[in-house]
């Protein structure tokens, strides 16, 4: 483990109240990490602590080896950040826009070119440099924070909900991006999501519910922790099945028309649906997912509208 960022027993408190509790975790240098919690869970409190943003009330948080507190511009210079809410200057161009961080970060005179042909040409937009901010569409403009987020060459990117608000087709270009910048460049990424097939691709998750880091692995093990596989089963016969399936001892509901049967014993659901073969008029399996994980370790969906 070759950790990038390290936060120790990290606590921050609101007046009295503790929004983030004691938390530790590692991430570790060139992955992709995801930062999940429901609302209120203490994501944003935790990255902009990372950032240098807020003060913290106790612990250690290094990025790179430097502390947050102590030495908060040579985290600056290590870290990059895209905030959901376009902090881009709509008036000026795409290139002015880039240029004016250049001078923010004293990037040399000699580099700019160089890295702006780097980074937009990343996020291919380079050939619309000198478009203005105003006239780019949503996803543009997302690009180009990226982009932005990136001319300082810093060796951690911030990302707080990159693909919020953005159609697919959109969301799967902003994704190809953060994946070739951590295959080509070795750039590690944190990033905050709500779309939990996004987190489904990232190398570790960790959740945060209530100020408490609640999970902490990767996807294949928080999905084989978290979730099991489900049969739907429609039969013609209701009373046998149900029999065969509490002499099997397979937990099961009934629902409208159909039973919902836990299918992670293959082995004794394969018995019964032989058994029962000539009277089953629908089966379907599936697979549990990210959003089960996520139910059932803090009891709430990521959104509301799923
Ligand atoms: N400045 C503040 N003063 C008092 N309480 C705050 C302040 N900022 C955040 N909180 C509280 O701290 C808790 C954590 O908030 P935080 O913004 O970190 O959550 P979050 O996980 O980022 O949520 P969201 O997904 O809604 O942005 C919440 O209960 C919030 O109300």
């Amino acid at each position: 483990m070759n950790p990038i960022i390290e936060v120790k027993n990290f606590t921050k408190k609101y007046g009295d109240f503790i929004a983030v509790n004691d938390i530790s975790f590692n991430v570790e240098k060139g992955s992709i990490f995801a930062f999940l919690g429901p609302n209120g869970a203490g994501k944003s409190t935790t990255i902009n602590t990372l950032c240098t943003i807020f003060e913290k009330t106790s612990g250690t948080l290094l990025i790179d080896g430097k502390d947050v507190t102590t030495q908060k511009s040579e985290v600056r210079s290590a870290i990059g950040v895209v905030f959901q809410d376009s902090t881009l200057d709509s008036k000026m161009t795409i290139d002015e826009n880039l240029k004016m961080h250049c001078v923010f970060y004293n990037v040399p005179n000699r580099e700019v070119e160089e890295r702006i042909q780097f980074t937009l040409g990343l996020v291919d937009l380079l050939d619309q440099r000198n478009k203005l901010v105003s006239t780019l569409s949503g996803g543009m403009k997302r690009r180009v924070e990226i982009a932005r987020g990136l001319i300082h060459y810093p060796k951690v990117l911030f990302l707080d909900e990159p693909t919020t608000g953005l159609d697919p087709q959109t969301r799967a270009h902003i994704w190809e991006y953060i994946i070739k910048l951590q295959k080509e460049r070795d750039i590690t990424i944190f990033l905050t999501t709500h779309y939990m097939e996004e987190a489904e691709i990232c190398n570790k998750i960790a959740i945060i519910d209530g100020g408490i880091i609640v999970a902490h692995d990767t996807p294949y093990a928080l999905k084989k922790e978290f979730t099991k596989d489900t049969a739907y089963i429609t039969s013609r016969k209701e009373s046998e099945f149900e029999q065969l399936l509490e002499r099997y001892k397979l937990n099961y509901v009934k629902k409208e028309g159909y039973y919902k049967v836990d299918a992670e014993n293959t082995d004794l659901l394969l018995q019964v649906l032989s058994v029962h073969k000539e009277n089953i008029a629908d089966i379907e399996i599936k697979k549990g997912t990210f959003n089960d994980v996520f139910l059932e370790i803090t009891g709430r969906k990521i959104r509301e509208d799923i």
